[in-house]
């Protein structure tokens, strides 16, 4: 599956029912072995969650949106596929997220780019299942630091933490991701044994989750620090 929404692969609404649907599809389909989760954009991964879908939006609308971040998250965790991300560029925050639902990141060894939960930056407070998906990665402590920071990571870091398993040249992500992929031949049931807890926890929250989501993102003052952090986008640009 080749991320392709240009200019950055921001995950909107619309964006992330087609991976859903994508998802769906290929977990129906009894041939397909595994997926392989890349960028078809040049330097980046994906800019995470589509920052303006939580920027002047109706309640309504945030939590429609909210719903399909949760439905990704649910879909790729609990895939019973073998789930390698090939990254080959940046990968802030939901683009991070994306990443650690797969079973194997494997990373292009380019200093520019980076990955990490940087939600701090925005002013905003990663979710519980955010938190609980990087703790299941890299463990407690580095998880603390990570978000209490909004952290990101050059590649070289990330496989320092375990945030990402392997480095690659950048021309070669699409072959190793391949190579490694036809290694793992079935899914394992380990893989639900220990992803089960993070999951049902989420889904036994899901709704309240949604109604914190609107609330806290709909706030004037957490509307004003994305406002800020848009701007910032836009100055560091020029
Ligand atoms: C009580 C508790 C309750 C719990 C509440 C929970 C609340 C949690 C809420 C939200 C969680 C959010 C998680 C997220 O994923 S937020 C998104 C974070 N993403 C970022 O910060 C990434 C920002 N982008 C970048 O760093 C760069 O763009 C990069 C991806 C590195 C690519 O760099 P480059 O190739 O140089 O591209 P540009 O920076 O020039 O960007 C091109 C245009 O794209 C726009 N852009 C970039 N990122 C986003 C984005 N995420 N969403 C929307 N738009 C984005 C950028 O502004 C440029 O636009 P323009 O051309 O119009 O200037």
């Amino acid at each position: 599956m080749s991320l392709q929404n240009p200019p950055v692969n921001s995950l909107s609404l619309e964006f992330l029912t087609d991976i859903c649907i994508s998802v769906e599809k290929l977990e129906m389909d009894k041939t397909c072995r595994g997926l392989i989760i890349t960028s078809s954009l040049p330097k980046v991964f994906s800019a995470g969650l589509d920052i303006m879908e939580m920027y002047g939006k109706s309640p309504e609308r945030c939590g429609e949106f909210w719903r399909a971040v949760q439905e990704m998250w649910l879909k790729l965790y609990g895939s019973n596929m073998v789930t390698i991300a090939a990254i080959n560029g940046s990968s802030p925050a939901g683009g991070c997220l994306m990443s650690m639902t797969c079973d194997y990141r494997i990373m292009a060894d380019n200093p520019r780019y980076s990955i990490g939960l940087n939600e701090t930056q925005l002013g905003i407070v990663a979710p519980f299942w955010f938190k609980d998906t990087m703790t299941n990665t890299v463990g407690h402590r580095t998880t603390e630091l990570s978000l209490q920071l909004g952290q990101m990571y050059n590649p070289a870091e990330a496989l320092k933490i375990g945030l990402v398993d392997q480095l690659v040249p950048e021309d070669q992500v699409s072959h190793y991701s391949h190579t490694n992929h036809d290694q793992v031949t079935t899914p394992d049931r380990s893989k639900s044994m220990m992803r089960k807890p993070t999951i049902d926890k989420l889904t036994s929250k899901r709704e309240a989750d949604i109604q914190n989501f609107v609330s806290f993102i709909t706030k004037d003052s957490i509307q004003k620090s994305i406002g800020m952090y848009l701007e910032m986008l836009k100055k560091r640009k020029r």
